[in-house]
């Protein structure tokens, strides 16, 4: 969709049969990557739908677009009084799908990285893939590190610190989320969106996306409710 363009969602009216629209101010396109079991299947689940997969779970073929029919599809956020849509892109981790993801990444305007707190070799792979990501994608692209599964407690592998670490090295943003429990997965979405909006200002200010996102919360803490 080209800027300024009005993006419409279609929802059955009150009288059955009719349709309205319902207009977006922004629509943009968001993909999840990391290597294979990382959670990026169950991290989208749990943003969409607010369920987790916990059981044995078929490893993603290729690209997944959730964006199914009306009432089930995009996932509209407000940021600041403004509608936006973020239509996500969920990818396969698995080696052989690269180069049809690959093929995806000009047309992002967000990724989602996403590699697991209890598996060392994930999160030492996010170089590779930040490499990927600056060969295919685009140079402007909002670039979010999420190390995921931080419900766990005495498997993790991967502490905090060292994500926040890669995170400043590779100047982008950091969050920890579960999507076993729901812990920050909200939130980092909606920074994303927020994010996305904000590069469409014109104040510079506003442009900058904060390496670390200090508002998360850790393991242990009460959830944010975000709208
Ligand atoms: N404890 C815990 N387990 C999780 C979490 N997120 C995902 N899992 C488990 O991790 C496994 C892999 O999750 P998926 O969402 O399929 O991983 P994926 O990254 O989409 O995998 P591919 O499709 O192969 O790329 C599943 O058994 C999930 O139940 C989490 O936040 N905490």
């Amino acid at each position: 969709m080209e800027d300024g363009e009005e993006d419409v969602m279609w929802r059955p009216s009150s009288y059955g049969g009719v349709f309205q629209c319902d207009p977006c101010d922004h629509v943009f396109k968001v993909m999840l990557i990391g290597d294979s079991c990382v959670g990026k299947t169950c991290l989208l689940t749990r943003f969409k739908d607010g369920a987790f997969l916990s059981a044995s779970f078929i490893s993603t073929v290729g690209i997944d677009f959730r964006v199914r029919a009306e009432g089930e599809g995009n996932k509209v956020v407000t940021v600041d009084g403004s509608k936006v849509k973020l239509q996500i892109w969920d990818t396969a981790g698995q080696e052989r799908f690269r180069s049809v993801t690959h093929a995806y990444y000009r047309d992002a305007h967000a990724l989602l990285l996403l590699y697991d707190v209890m598996n060392k070799n994930s999160y030492d792979n996010t170089r590779a893939w930040l490499g990927e990501v600056h060969e295919y994608a685009q140079d402007d692209v909002v670039i979010m590190l999420i190390g995921n599964k931080c419900d766990v407690n005495g498997d993790r592998v991967v502490r905090r610190e060292d994500g926040e670490r890669l995170a400043r090295e590779y100047n982008v943003a950091f969050m920890e989320t579960s999507a076993k429990t729901g812990l920050n997965v909200d939130l980092a979405f909606l920074a994303v969106a927020r994010q996305l909006k904000a590069r469409k200002s014109t104040n510079p200010i506003e442009r900058k996306f904060n390496v670390l996102i200090t508002c998360d919360k850790r393991p242990g803490q009460k959830d944010a409710l975000v709208t």
